[in-house]
């Protein structure tokens, strides 16, 4: 079954192409990365998944099991495409239970749970701005796998971790590969991308080209 097809998009910005004509399918338990140089759309590519931006022609579409009735973003999506943008003042738990109240679906102990598995400490005062870039990212990727939702959409999941927690990011999508979520996930990082993934598109010449 397919997640999300990618049909004939066309998404340029001021003249500048990203993508012309390109097509993928992603299918539902599998691993995609998607590869491509710094400007290549990779984030771009993600937005128009979740219904942020649209393409300019062509669509993206996603299976009905995963349509919002409500909004164009799909359902039982997590998600990291740029910062997330936080509450600097609260703390990590806080920012994630603020988060978690839109659907609430998911107790503290939950949330907390997802914080010790990415590697923060649930019960720490330390507010978000005094984060690191590293523990912020440990934070989006919390807030994007807490709800144990279906797809991960992860844009640079590992940007900005140390080497142990390289790892134990690894490790933990992998646990999920395992239990037949879909991900798809870009990375500047070849490694990264062998040990995950299924399937790779690269981004060339403005099409996802199926290296994998
Ligand atoms: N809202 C926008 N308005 C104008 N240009 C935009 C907009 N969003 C993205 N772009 C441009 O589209 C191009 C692709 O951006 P995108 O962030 O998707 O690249 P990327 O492949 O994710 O890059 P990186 O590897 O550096 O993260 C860039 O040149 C960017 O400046």
């Amino acid at each position: 079954m397919s997640v999300i097809q990618i049909e004939n998009v066309t998404k340029s910005y001021k003249g500048t192409i990203l993508f012309h004509e390109a097509y993928a399918v992603i299918e539902k338990g599998k691993t995609y990365g998607i590869v491509g140089p710094n400007g290549s759309g990779k984030s771009v590519l993600f937005k128009m998944i979740c219904g942020f931006i649209k393409p300019d022609h062509g669509s993206v579409k996603i299976h009905p099991d995963y349509r919002n009735k409500h909004t164009d973003f799909p359902q039982k999506f997590g998600i990291i495409i740029d910062r997330p943008g936080y509450i600097a003042g609260k703390t990590g738990f806080e920012n994630l239970r603020k988060l978690a109240d839109i659907q609430n679906l998911i107790s503290d102990k939950d949330i907390k749970n997802t914080l010790e598995q990415v590697g923060l400490q649930p019960e720490s005062t330390q507010k978000v701005k005094h984060y690191s870039l590293g523990m912020k990212q440990k934070l989006a990727l919390a807030q994007a796998v807490m709800e144990n939702q279906e797809v991960l959409l992860l844009d640079e999941p590992f940007n900005g971790l140390d080497q142990d927690s390289v790892q134990n990011i690894r490790e933990m999508l992998l646990g999920f590969k395992k239990i037949g979520k879909t991900i798809v996930l870009t990375s500047h990082n070849k490694e990264d991308i062998d040990l995950l993934c299924d399937h790779v598109f690269q981004i060339n010449k403005y099409q996802l080209k199926q290296i994998l």
